[in-house]
């Protein structure tokens, strides 16, 4: 019987993916932020390699998904920018508004682009998401075929961050959605605004991309 068969398990084994996810980012900003002596990233990298070597031991393939996630339910537990089990997510927390999705990070030092902003991909990295949620829960869910970004102002690391997405447009298979990235303190300011595409797929569509995760093509 595998661990996580019954729901005490799976919850067990979120929390834990969630407590290595935390321990992993605070490794990150440490150590792009580290000024530490040479002798100690060293010996840093040693006791990193030490801890990978049996998370190695079992892994999952390509096409196969986490034990612990819920691909139709919406669980991604190492998703690189909501996941909470992923070193490289801020992570970003996303919920709703009515019709709008609003997003809430701080991005650290690993996001860096311009010295002390953030890097213009990771912003349309996080707005990407940002609209794909939106068009998700609008009940329309797609790929991104094509994304905007309107950089207006650099965004501040270490800061509160507020994202905000919402559907637009409905055409056929079209989706259309729009984003915004401000800071807390100053939500009528806008740093960042993106537009992007998201297409529905045809059933074949989905079957030639994911058939081999979701197993409809065995
Ligand atoms: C509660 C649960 C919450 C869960 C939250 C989850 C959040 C998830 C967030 C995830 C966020 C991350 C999300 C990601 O990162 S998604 C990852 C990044 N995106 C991709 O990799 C997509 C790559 N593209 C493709 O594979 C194909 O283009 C697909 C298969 C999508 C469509 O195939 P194809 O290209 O052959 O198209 P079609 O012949 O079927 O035509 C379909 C329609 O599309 C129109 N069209 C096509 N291209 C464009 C374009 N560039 N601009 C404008 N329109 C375009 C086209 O005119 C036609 O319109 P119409 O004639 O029907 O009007």
């Amino acid at each position: 019987m595998s661990e996580i068969e019954n729901g005490h398990g799976l919850q067990h084994r979120r929390e834990a993916i969630t407590g290595l996810g935390d321990a992993l980012r605070l490794l990150i900003e440490q150590a792009t932020a580290t000024e530490a002596p040479t002798a100690e990233l060293l010996r840093a990298a040693e006791l990193i390699r030490q801890a990978a070597a049996p998370l190695g031991e079992r892994v999952r393939g390509r096409f196969e998904t986490a034990a612990a996630d819920d691909l139709l339910g919406g669980v991604r537990l190492y998703n690189p920018v909501t996941g909470l089990g992923s070193a490289f997510a801020p992570p970003l927390e996303i919920h709703r508004e009515g019709d709008v999705a609003v997003g809430t990070c701080s991005l650290g030092r690993a996001f860096e682009g311009p010295p002390s902003f953030a890097h213009g991909g990771v912003s349309a990295m996080l707005l990407d998401q940002m609209l794909g949620y939106a068009v998700t829960v609008s009940g329309r869910p797609g790929m991104t075929v094509q994304l905007d970004t309107g950089y207006r102002q650099p965004v501040p690391l270490y800061t509160p961050l507020r994202l905000t997405a919402q559907v637009v447009t409905v055409e056929n298979r079209v989706v259309t959605a729009t984003g915004t990235i401000a800071t807390v303190d100053d939500p009528g300011t806008i740093l960042v605004r993106a537009t992007g595409k998201f297409v529905a797929l045809l059933a074949e569509q989905a079957q030639r991309l994911f058939g081999p995760v979701t197993g409809s093509d065995r």
